[in-house]
């Protein structure tokens, strides 16, 4: 049992609640000061999410959810535990604690089955579906293959006329260049990282950065929207997009744009020549670049995050199942708005110490236009924090994962 104060800026992802024997949930809320009442407006409600089957027979919640509670005092609500059913989050807070000191607190439990060895234990069926602590560790994006047919490029191809051409439509022209290609390379090898600033060429950044500002403006999410907090929190607005009907949108809207890198740059075999042959940052933080702080200095979320496995964890196999890999993962950030009004305080900082405890390996603050490159580890998770009611725009990323291998050279005869 605990006592739990949300104040602003504070929730709760979308959980099941399954750990080891809990059987039913509950929670008191006693939100403050009690003879204030908690406004709906504030935040810091409870969602319920119904499920319906994932792509792969698995069930997963709806992005929406089916019912939600606000705090009120002295109320009290519990719920059955069940693995992969019972989705519920806790929606941000955003009203300040102001002068009454107005928190959203709670006391909060669980209820857990009958142990062995105590009287009424019956040995439990093993779960049907998985706990969703459990489907965080399991990939659910499939990935197209490049054919087999193709011999994979290997880093000394030079890149042909034919891939510099399509790859120029694309990239700023600084990364087309060989000796930036060698240095990136490089740096790669000694850092396992690269964040690539101004990676998209002008034309397209410039068409992106308006589109996507256009867009959030016309959806309501753009800085002067009136709520301030988003619209349901298993992913805030990043999540919303996903169902948002990108491909609804008409020819040249800034999804489209989105889609094309998706579909037609990184999985080109252009780009997949250019990762082989580059994989630093040449322009570092570009001067007279406009700092992007509210993103950069964490106030607003969506920051990557790659965590190394836990290897105390109950269940090894869930993270240690087949044969060890290395995978290269690739993330281009296209969050529309760059305006910020926020102070000098650097929330990564003070986080660093805890970082090495918890597994923290890396974590990223979004920028536009820029490529993230990561080597990772087989079983090292990455997740982007919850983006919060406090962002002024939408983060938009396109993602992908290359596998990559060893290259093994020919012995000589000497
Ligand atoms: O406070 C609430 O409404 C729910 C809290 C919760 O889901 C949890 O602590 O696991
Ligand atoms: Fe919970």
């Amino acid at each position: 049992m605990s006592v739990v104060s949300y104040r602003k800026s504070c929730h709760l992802l979308n959980h099941d609640d399954v750990i080891g024997t809990r059987r039913v949930s509950y929670i008191l809320y006693m939100p403050l000061p009690h003879y204030l009442g908690w406004q709906k407006e504030w935040g810091g409600a409870l969602e319920l999410y119904p499920v319906k089957p994932g792509p792969d027979g698995v069930p997963e919640p709806e992005p929406v959810p089916a019912k939600t509670i606000p705090p009120c005092w002295n109320q009290f609500v519990f719920f059955e535990v069940q693995p992969g059913k019972s989705f519920h989050s806790v929606e941000e807070v955003v009203v300040g604690e102001g002068e009454d000191g107005r928190q959203r607190l709670s006391i909060s439990g669980w209820f857990h089955s009958i142990q062995p060895g105590e009287e009424g234990y019956v040995p439990e069926d093993t779960h049907e579906f998985k706990s969703s602590r459990e489907q965080l560790t399991s990939t659910q994006t499939e990935f197209k293959s490049y054919p087999d047919t193709v011999e994979p490029p290997l880093p000394d191809d030079p890149l042909s006329e034919a891939h510099l051409s399509f790859l120029s439509e694309f990239l700023n022209p600084v990364y087309l260049q060989p000796r930036t290609m060698k240095a990136l390379a490089q740096r790669f090898v000694e850092e396992s990282s690269l964040e690539l600033h101004s990676f998209l060429c002008t034309p397209l950044a410039d068409k992106l950065q308006l589109g996507l500002m256009e867009k959030d403006q016309r959806d309501g999410l753009g800085p002067d929207r009136v709520t301030r907090i988003p619209p349901y929190s298993s992913g805030g607005m990043a999540r919303r997009r996903e169902d948002g009907g990108v491909s609804a949108l008409g020819q040249g809207s800034p999804d489209e744009a989105v889609r094309s890198l998706q579909d037609e740059l990184f999985s080109s075999a252009a780009f997949r020549a250019w990762l082989a042959v580059s994989v630093d940052d040449p322009m570092g933080t570009a001067a007279g670049e406009e700092p992007e702080r509210g993103w950069q200095n964490g106030e607003w979320g969506g920051w990557e995050c790659y965590m190394a496995p836990n290897e105390e964890e109950d269940d090894p196999a869930v993270y240690r199942s087949g044969a060890p890999k290395k995978k290269l993962d690739m993330n281009v950030s296209a969050n529309g708005h760059s305006k910020n009004h926020v102070d000098d305080e650097d929330m990564q900082e003070d986080s660093d110490e805890e970082d090495e405890e918890d597994g923290t390996l890396l974590t990223v603050q979004p920028g536009f236009n820029r490529l993230l490159l990561v080597l990772r580890d087989e079983g090292v998770m990455r997740f982007v924090k919850y983006v919060s009611a406090a962002a002024e725009g939408s983060r938009w990323d396109v993602c992908g994962e290359f596998e990559i291998g060893m290259v093994q050279e020919e012995e000589s005869d000497s």
